[in-house]
């Protein structure tokens, strides 16, 4: 994709748009209130916007599979090996290649060192006493998440390295998952006549590459740790940051026959030659004992650790090294509470665990493998299924840790008003749900700095409910505690201008919170628009609710939802203003594509709508709530007719019964309510909702007009599209692909029979983002047809996992619940 780098822009403030291209209904007043917020907030408050239009992330087509577990901080390898993009302090990002932290490689035959090389294409002007530049002809790299390989021809030396990179990210587990390693496997493959020995170093700087390097007070340590006959050493780069302090260890396994060697500190401001003969001489490190100097301010420091083994003529070893970061306690940008992460339940809190976290890991990857080999075998050797398909699956999911992603611990005795307020209270499984399972959040964007951002959780939440479902149904219960909440502080929104209270009661939240602040105890970070007057949202808790227990059979779960269902049904109720059985938008972008108005009832909403009534008609037989079953199933009957009369045209669903010139639009997401009734087996003859030949008709529209007469079919499928075939470009939104809502499309294609159909339409996605725009493990919430694009690495092309849903289903549906887990109240 590197042909593309010059030629991309960005859409929003600092679009490099022409003038011309700007859509009508940006209004330079909002503009201009969103200039004075962000003056206010990044020049007087000193602080960094949520979403920074003005200072936007550089494209960077470098990306790789990130290192680590679930909500202990992320560090991303590009897939030329380099370590480039950092997520130690929760939700906020760094880049920056930090040009020390490599592996290097050294040969020996007959006691002299005939090869030594770093692993990098890069020739820095750093560290200049070192080999650089090896050639990337003979280095290729895979990534499957969680897992990479990087397969290096050592040139004229008839020997190949393969670097295992594997992290703990393991479905249904909740502990080894969230842990904040990295192991890094090297297979060496001698082909020679002659044996060789071969050291493998990995050198480390410590800190991430920021000013923070050199503020002094960083320090080293060797350590060995022996535990269960196994052996652990390497070092611990501790770094002494006013916030969050936390230790690195590069770590190495010893056992029979491999030699672990290191360097407790060097500089890489210098020349990097001491490092580099001390490794030419022997292939192996000094290794002093005790601990480095403490470093002084701009001063930076780096340590190098080293496995070492013989391997013979024509045959095989195996170095075993690992990463790890110990960062236990954490506080976000207000530092007004401090919250332990989730894997110091395994491991204390204390700042000590990195000893104890490099040998777990490097004497459990064997097992994490296999369970990760055993979780993906089934669909990587699906023969009907196409590679790409199998690599956008797995890839994609690497936002579930490398989204800003955090995972907290409660304390044992943590009480109900701890966490939230009042709504706590009336949740009877909320605390234990979250003792045990703790406290998730992740960004909507890596440049959309919001947690839990609702509207589009609900897309990508297929994959949490598939492989972690504890983790959705802990996030559900933090939003339903929002639900109950409110939060009565006054605040200007930008786009309307308008004064009203952050938070109303009964309503669901935009998001959980911004890092830079305090989530979870201020949400709705997101200040645009006020989202309590949003369309979406409630019914996406509803959809959601439901969809949770239609699969996970948690009855607990469903109890306790269910009066918070209907409080926020009954906030939406207030939106039929004309009680005709349906809701209608406000005229303004009151849901999830919230720069693209719509007006009067509308496909997506008005489907949200009738999803979550339907949902709310089987709720209440599950749980024995007759009046509440009535109620709803009058609405029901009520809506259907409405919608039907409103906004069928014999082919598809209008984007809204206003009548305005954009209504007749094809919008590619009008099936959304639909995508979770089949999810949820509510799609049969007797239970629909929308008639099947409807859905039917309108999938074939947008396959026709969104996807194939869209940049010839190979793009996905555009937002909206007037009827003659031209992208809807009365809005940024309306000429947008979102990839999230492809992936979403493409699974109600292949519920409803369309399967051919959907797999072209999400490969279009696939190839665009991971091919053609060289977006690998960033893909963006939207692009354009032509080389624009919007907000890298973001949470809703997880969506994909309902294409996965969507395929198991159509062989083995889920096992409907029993009678007494479909009605714990009457048994
Ligand atoms: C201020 C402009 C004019 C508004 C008016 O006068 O009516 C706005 C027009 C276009 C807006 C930008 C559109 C893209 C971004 C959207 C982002 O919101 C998040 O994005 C998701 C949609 O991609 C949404 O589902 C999620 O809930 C939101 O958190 C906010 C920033 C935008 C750059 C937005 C900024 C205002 C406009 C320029």
């Amino acid at each position: 994709g590197g042909n593309c780098r010059a030629s991309l822009g960005r859409i929003g403030l600092a679009a490099r748009r022409s003038a011309g291209d700007v859509p009508e209904a940006v209004s330079p007043l909002t503009i201009s209130s969103y200039f004075k917020w962000w003056y206010k907030k990044t020049r007087i408050e000193k602080k960094s916007a949520f979403i920074d239009l003005l200072c936007a992330v550089p494209l960077q087509q470098i990306y790789g599979c990130p290192l680590g577990g679930i909500g202990g901080g992320t560090i991303t390898r590009g897939w030329r090996g380099e370590f480039c993009r950092w997520q130690l302090n929760p939700g906020k990002y760094h880049y920056e290649t930090v040009i020390t932290d490599q592996f290097t490689v050294c040969l020996r035959r007959k006691g002299q060192t005939v090869y030594q090389q770093v692993l990098s294409v890069e020739k820095p002007s750093a560290l200049q006493g070192w080999n650089w530049g090896y050639c990337g002809r003979y280095a290729f790299y895979h990534a499957l998440y969680p897992r990479a390989w990087m397969v290096y021809e050592l040139p004229g030396q008839n020997v190949v390295l393969t670097c295992r990179q594997i992290s703990p990210v393991i479905p249904h587990d909740y502990k080894d998952s969230s842990l904040p390693v990295g192991v890094f496997i090297w297979e060496v493959e001698n082909n020679s006549e002659e044996p060789v020995d071969v050291s493998i170093m990995f050198t480390l700087q410590n800190g991430t590459g920021t000013k923070g390097d050199g503020s002094g007070g960083h320090w080293n340590e060797p350590f060995a740790l022996q535990d269960g006959g196994e052996r652990v050493t390497g070092v611990l780069l501790h770094h002494c940051t006013p916030i969050n302090p936390f230790t690195f260890a590069v770590a190495a396994r010893e056992k029979a026959g491999t030699v672990i060697t290191h360097l407790t500190a060097f500089d890489p401001a210098g020349s990097g030659r001491d490092v580099w003969q001390d490794l030419l001489q022997d292939g192996k490190l000094e290794s002093p004992i005790g601990k480095s100097k403490r470093t002084q301010k701009g001063e930076v420091t780096a340590a190098a650790v080293c496995a070492s083994c013989m391997v013979p003529a024509r045959g095989h070893g195996t170095l075993e090294l690992a990463l790890v970061w110990d960062m236990p306690r954490v506080h976000f940008g207000s530092k007004e509470r401090l919250h332990l992460r989730r894997y110091t339940r395994f491991f204390g809190s204390n700042g000590d665990a990195a000893p104890a976290l490099s040998h777990y890991a490097l004497t459990h990857y064997k097992e994490w493998e296999k369970k990760i080999e055993a979780w993906q075998k089934p669909i990587l050797e699906d023969s009907q299924l196409p590679s790409w398909y199998k690599s956008a699956l797995f890839n994609e999911l690497y936002f579930m840790t490398d989204g800003g992603t955090i995972w907290l611990d409660l304390p044992p005795d943590c009480l109900p008003q701890d966490l939230q307020g009042p709504g706590a209270a009336k949740l009877s499984h909320l605390l234990p749900v979250l003792r045990e399972y703790g406290r998730f959040a992740y960004l909507e964007g890596q440049e959309y700095r919001m947690y839990n951002t609702y509207d589009v959780h609900f897309y990508a939440s297929f994959a949490l409910v598939m492989l972690w479902p504890k983790l959705q149904i802990s996030l559900q219960y933090d939003i339903a505690v929002t639900v109950l909440n409110e939060d009565m502080q006054p605040r200007q929104y930008l786009v309307c201008g308008k004064t009203a209270q952050v938070k109303l009661k009964n309503v669901v939240p935009h998001d959980i919170g911004d890092p830079d602040d305090e989530p979870w105890q201020r949400v709705n970070a997101y200040l645009m628009h006020d989202t309590a007057n949003w369309k979406d949202l409630n019914l996406k808790f509803v959809l959601q609710v439901y969809r949770d227990y239609y699969l996970t059979h948690d009855a607990l779960y469903l109890q306790d939802m269910w009066p918070v269902c209907q409080a926020v049904m009954e906030s939406e109720l207030k939106f039929d203003t004309d009680n005709d059985g349906l809701i209608e938008n406000g005229g303004t972008a009151d849901q999830t594509y919230d720069a693209w108005v719509v007006n009067g009832a509308s496909a997506y909403c008005g489907g949200l709508w009738l999803a979550a009534v339907r949902m709310m008609c089987e709720m209440a037989e599950v749980l024995g709530d007759a009046e509440t079953q009535q109620k709803y199933g009058a609405i029901l009957q009520k809506g259907k007719e409405s919608f039907e009369r409103l906004l069928w045209n014999g082919k598809y669903y209008n984007y809204d019964s206003s009548g305005s010139s954009t209504s007749s639009s094809i919008m590619s997401d009008q099936c959304a309510g639909q995508w979770f009734l089949g999810a949820c087996g509510l799609d049969q003859k007797e239970l629909e909702v929308f008639p099947k030949s409807h859905i039917v008709s309108a999938l074939k529209t947008i396959f026709e007009k969104n996807v194939m007469s869209f940049a010839g079919g190979t793009m996905g499928a555009v937002n909206g599209m007037r009827p003659d075939g031209v992208p809807d470009t009365s809005s940024v939104q309306s000429s947008e692909v979102w990839v999230g809502v492809v992936y979403a499309l493409a699974a109600t294609m292949i519920q409803e029979g369309l399967v051919q159909e959907g797999f072209h339409t999400a490969e279009g996605c696939y190839r665009t983002v991971w091919e053609n725009l060289g977006m690998a493990f960033q893909t963006p919430e939207a692009y354009c047809e032509k080389k624009v694009y919007r907000s890298l690495a973001y949470m809703r092309p997880l969506s994909i996992w309902s294409m996965q849903l969507a395929l198991e289903s159509k062989t083995r549906r889920p096992p409907s619940p029993t009678p007494t887990q479909k009605n714990p109240l009457h048994p």
